[in-house]
């Protein structure tokens, strides 16, 4: 019997309602997170789009940051979207002087790599590991991943076309990131591979 099943979803700022939907309408036990004691009830973690410098200073005012960061360390399974992603990366280029990740993904990944809010668009992408369609993926003042580590699997990318040929989907181990936001969709398959990552089943 599984002990504790329940992904939490931080909820400091950003669109973590629209997570929270996701990962219940596909049967999972999802939380909002904003303390240290809601964290200590979850076993996975999604970090939303949003604000990645807010939400970094929220964390810090909510006193999570550095128990986020302790369970990442620690294998905890986390999903970051967009300024998750950001949020998840070891490194950033062209991040404020000050801003710091909480890290663990082993990726250097560039903010607001496709433009501005205007420059916000979508693109049909494959995604490795996902059956069926591709997956729609809607960017909006979003990253790009840069560099990847060894041990980081990048398993979706943009075309070469406008947008040019850019990584934007990565998994290593337990973390999963994506540069787009799939919980605006209703196409829930990248939070059922989360689910299946945070359950150990993949
Ligand atoms: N949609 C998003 O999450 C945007 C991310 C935002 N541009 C940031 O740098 O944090």
């Amino acid at each position: 019997m599984r002990v504790n099943d329940t992904i939490g979803v931080l909820a400091l700022q950003g669109d973590f309602r629209e997570h929270l939907q996701a990962l219940r309408a596909i049967g999972a036990d999802a939380m909002a997170v904003r303390t240290a004691a809601e964290l200590g009830r979850c076993q996975a973690l999604v970090l939303p789009g949003g604000e990645s410098t807010t939400i970094d200073k929220l964390a810090r005012a909510f006193g999570v940051r550095d128990l986020i960061r302790e369970r990442i360390a620690a294998g905890m399974p986390v999903y970051g979207s967009c300024a998750g992603m950001i949020l998840l990366a070891d490194r950033i280029e062209g991040g404020t002087s000050d801003q710091e990740t909480f890290g663990g993904l082993d990726i250097v990944v560039r903010r607001n790599a496709f433009g501005r809010q205007v420059d916000s668009f979508e693109e049909d992408i494959d995604i490795a590991g996902i059956e069926g369609p591709p997956v729609r993926a809607v960017f909006i003042r979003a990253p790009a991943v840069l560099e990847v580590g060894q041990g980081v699997d990048v398993i979706g990318r943009t075309a070469a076309g406008a947008a040019g040929d850019r990584i934007v989907a990565v998994r290593s181990g337990n973390l999963l990131a994506t540069s787009f936001h799939p919980e605006v969709t209703g196409d829930r398959r990248i939070h059922e591979l989360f689910v299946k990552i945070a359950r150990k089943e993949l």
